[in-house]
């Protein structure tokens, strides 16, 4: 569904990927492991066309992406929940999530079942997001990611500073999400969250990735960590 490929990004002079390709199919979930500085943060925001690529490929059921502008990947289908989460701060939860639904022109429907995965967000729709939890701002730039009805939804970090009970929510997002038959990548710190979460592991070293795998061999073999990203 979608495929990256030999993608090379810089930061002015300084390249960040090199060759970094990765595959994900519908109904997966994907995490990037990798030391900080990576390039897991790059490679999606590459994906997103937020950073351009000079060489390489990003194919979304065959379509080339990385010729567009950043505006219209999204359209295509493609979710993006940032790091630190980007919410528009000062609009109230209901008109961030229609920030979303115009993107791509979505259905109420879409929005509907957003918030059927979050009901919490839904009894505070009429409030500023800027003072939601941090949990909550999770969960509203989620559901505004879904508004966009994605085919594939990119998530870094989404549970960074998170309490327990909130990263269990995010948890049991995923995992239906990747039931409906999502594609999902997800940029991921915590090695339990990764080990209940993924089907396959990709390893980011040095904007590349280094070797991917399917979750069940990071669990018979815990040494890999320590091999690629120095824990475990
Ligand atoms: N805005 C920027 N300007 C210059 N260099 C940058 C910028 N953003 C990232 N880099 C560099 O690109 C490299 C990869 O960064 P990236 O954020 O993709 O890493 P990461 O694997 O996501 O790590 P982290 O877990 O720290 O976010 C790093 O060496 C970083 O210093």
């Amino acid at each position: 569904m979608l495929e990256v490929k030999d993608l090379d990004v810089y930061h002015g002079n300084s390249q960040t990927l090199k060759g970094m390709s990765l595959s994900l199919a519908k109904g997966e979930v994907l995490c990037l492991l990798g030391r900080n500085g990576a390039g897991k943060t790059t490679t999606l925001k590459a994906i997103m066309g937020l950073m351009p690529a000079r060489a390489g490929s990003v194919r979304l059921e065959g379509e080339e992406l990385t010729k567009l502008s950043p505006h219209e990947v999204p359209k295509r289908g493609i979710g993006y929940v940032p790091q630190g989460r980007r919410l528009f701060s000062e609009l109230t939860v209901r008109e961030n999530l229609e920030i979303g639904l115009m993107t791509r022109k979505s259905p109420r429907s879409v929005l509907e079942e957003a918030l059927a995965l979050f009901p919490r967000l839904e009894e505070r729709m009429g409030q500023v997001s800027g003072t939601l939890s941090g949990g909550e701002q999770q969960m509203l730039a989620t559901a505004r990611a879904l508004c966009i009805d994605p085919s594939v939804i990119l998530l870094d970090e989404p549970t960074e500073g998170l309490m327990p009970s909130m990263i269990a929510t995010i948890r049991e997002v995923v995992m239906t999400l990747r039931d409906r038959g999502k594609a999902i990548l997800l940029v991921e710190q915590r090695v339990e969250a990764v080990l209940s979460v993924a089907d396959r592991v990709c390893f980011v070293e040095n904007g590349r990735a280094q070797a991917v795998m399917p979750v069940q061999a990071l669990k018979d073999d815990p040494s890999l960590l320590g091999r690629y990203v120095g824990v475990g």
